[in-house]
């Protein structure tokens, strides 16, 4: 975590415009052009251990790194795009090539939250890269694609890894995405539960396609992080847990 107040500047939360797509442009103006691990160009992700929060000029009270993790083609792009620019990348697959990142700040609660997130590529031979920035990760949304059964089968060497590479407190939010896809659907809502509260975890489903659960889910991981910062109770994991489930919705045509 760090804390920051810079003065506001107009559009300055944007990232520059080399490593913005454009909302509903080509695919191949897509982030995830990224880098091949440390150290990055000037504009690109601060390479591990050296975190550079306070760049872009943003005005916020706190802020984090949350990290994207999951199988190539799981929707981590998708999402982010979403969260950060309310819209769809429909159209061909661009496979995101090491790490990109985008900022954005949430008010939770009167407290400007920035969160700085990392969207990691899923493509096994970028693993040693991802591998890097586990360790500055405050939070990582672990994300399955519900119309892939071996992105779910996946979860648990994922998960394996996180224990490996990210903090030993890192929130960890377990996402079953594109439940858009109803007729494709090979993941049960209750598998996922099921595999959730096995491994202590929060669960949701979203759509990037829709924006069903996006920004619930990363407005739950931006309050379970400020409350981290600013209290010392033991029992925030649990919140966490009861706001998702509180909160998060089924849209009507994504039932099993
Ligand atoms: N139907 C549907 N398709 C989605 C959704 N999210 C992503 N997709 C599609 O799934 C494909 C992969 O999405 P990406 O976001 O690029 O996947 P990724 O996880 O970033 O993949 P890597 O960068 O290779 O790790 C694209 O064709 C998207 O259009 C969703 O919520 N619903
Ligand atoms: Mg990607």
């Amino acid at each position: 975590m760090s804390r920051k107040k810079t003065p506001k500047s107009k559009g300055a939360s944007a990232p520059p415009a080399s490593v913005l797509p454009a909302a509903n442009g080509p695919r191949a103006a897509r982030p995830g052009t990224a880098r091949l691990g440390p150290p990055g160009p000037p504009n690109g992700p601060p390479p591990p251990g050296r975190p550079s929060l306070g760049g872009g000029g943003d005005f916020y009270d706190v802020a984090f790194k949350v990290m994207l993790v999951g199988d190539s083609g799981v929707g981590k792009t998708c999402l982010l795009v979403r969260f950060k620019d309310g819209a769809f990348l429909a159209g061909t697959f661009i496979s995101t090539v090491g790490i990109d990142f985008r900022n954005k700040v949430l008010d939770v609660d009167g407290m400007k939250v920035k969160l700085q997130i990392w969207d990691t590529a899923g493509q096994e031979r970028f693993r040693s890269v991802t591998h890097a920035y586990y360790r500055d990760a405050h939070a990582l949304l672990l994300l399955y694609d519900v119309t892939n059964k071996a992105s779910f089968d996946n979860i648990q060497a994922w998960l394996t890894e996180i224990q490996e590479y990210a903090q030993r407190d890192v929130v960890l939010m377990l996402l079953g995405n594109k439940v858009d896809s109803a007729q494709e659907r090979v993941v049960k809502r209750e598998d996922g539960e099921k595999l959730a509260k096995e491994c202590g975890l929060p669960f949701m489903e979203t759509s990037a396609k829709l924006g069903l659960n996006v920004d619930l889910a990363f407005t739950a991981i931006a309050k379970e992080l400020k409350q981290r910062s600013t209290k010392s109770t033991s029992d925030l994991h649990f919140q966490l847990h009861d706001y998702v489930q509180r909160e998060g919705r089924r849209a009507s045509c994504c039932r099993p």
